[in-house]
């Protein structure tokens, strides 16, 4: 195909680093003679029509923020054909040859419907925090959001080592433990429970009882948001039903969005850049249908619908490190 114009938008939850990635397609896409139109508000704004011209200027000094210029938002509409439509009929009208797609799991396979069922050529960068794409060993803005949850759970364990207390640590990860998982080995967690292995109450409980009693300290328990148990509330309710733990002064910090926020890391901010360019790249020689990414430092291209239908295991040595250490 003859590419003359491309678009690019950002879907799905915020990440650390897709400002980067935006700053990265738009800057090398130039470079080879291509217009480039940023799509305003993911989806929603596709099937709007809410675009904008993009120039090397529209991505000065944003490599380093957090968040998108370009917004992002989740769209009900564009799940329906329908709404799938009428985004195509909106994007032919602009001209719009092909995209390059930042988002998580639910993005890609949306661009999969779009470039299915209306033949526009899709390049997909995986921008989430989640890490839950097949296809790349990082997403874009994990690295961050882990960082940010390691700190905060250093903090927490300050406060929870003074009054010899157990917190209860919810991170991110609606269907997904890596950030639980990383966070848990870097921050010294006494347990981590994610929704890909099932949480056992009885043996939880027994853990902590003997860790506690033991050694009269602390113990941090993360708990992914997606643990099949419901959540740290929920687990905080199933241990003060017995009374064993009513000796146990219990918190819960649920950290939520702050996670979502902030500068991308260092390591965020080479990998948006270099999957950035490469999605343009692979725009150029011809792919679409595809999602680049990085696996052991090679960049690679993985077929869209693999992606997201393929689920991307946990490490779960990981898993057994923290029962070891801790
Ligand atoms: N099965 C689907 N068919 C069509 N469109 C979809 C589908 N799944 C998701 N989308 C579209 O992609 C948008 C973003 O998806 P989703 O909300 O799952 O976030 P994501 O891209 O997985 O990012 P994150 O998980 O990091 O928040 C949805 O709001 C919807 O518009
Ligand atoms: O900001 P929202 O729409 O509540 O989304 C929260 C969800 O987004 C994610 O952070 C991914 O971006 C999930 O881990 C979390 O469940
Ligand atoms: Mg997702």
């Amino acid at each position: 195909m003859d590419l003359k114009r491309i678009g690019v938008f950002t879907s799905g939850g915020d990440s650390p680093g897709m400002n980067a990635c935006i700053r990265a397609s738009t800057r090398r896409a130039i470079a080879e003679g291509l217009e480039v139109i940023g799509i305003k508000r993911g989806y929603a704004g596709m099937i709007d029509g809410d675009y904008v011209e993009m120039d090397r200027q529209s991505v000065s000094n944003i490599l380093q923020q957090g968040g998108t210029i370009l917004k992002s938002a989740r769209s009900e509409r564009f799940r329906t054909p329908e709404g799938r439509a009428e985004a195509a009929a909106k994007l032919r009208e602009a001209g719009i040859d092909a995209l390059v797609a930042i988002g998580g799991d639910g993005t890609l396979q949306g661009a999969t419907h779009l470039a299915n069922e209306h033949g526009i050529a899709v390049v997909g960068c995986p921008g989430t925090i989640d890490n839950d794409l097949f296809g790349t060993d990082e997403t874009i803005g994990f690295d961050t959001a882990l960082n940010t949850a390691l700190d905060s759970i250093d903090k927490i364990r300050d406060t929870a080592d003074a009054h010899d207390r157990l917190f209860l640590v919810e991170v991110m990860g609606r269907d997904t433990g890596f950030i639980a998982l990383a966070c848990g080995i870097g921050g010294g967690a006494e347990l981590v429970l994610i929704p890909e292995m099932m949480t056992d109450v009885i043996s939880i409980k027994d853990r902590i009882l003997s860790l506690m009693a033991a050694q009269s300290r602390s113990s941090i328990v993360v708990v992914a948001e997606g643990d099949e148990l419901g959540g740290a509330h929920r687990i905080r309710q199933a241990l003060a039903e017995d009374p064993a733990f009513d000796r146990i002064d219990t918190r819960v910090s649920v950290l939520g969005h702050i996670q979502r926020g902030g500068s991308p890391t260092a390591r965020d901010r080479v990998l948006a850049s270099r999957l950035g360019a490469a999605a343009v790249e692979a725009l150029l020689e011809g792919h679409d249908g595809v999602m680049v990414g990085i696996v052991n430092n090679d960049l690679k291209l993985t077929p869209m619908r693999n992606v997201w239908a393929r689920k991307k295991d946990v490490d779960y040595d990981l898993l057994q490190l923290t029962a070891l250490l801790s």
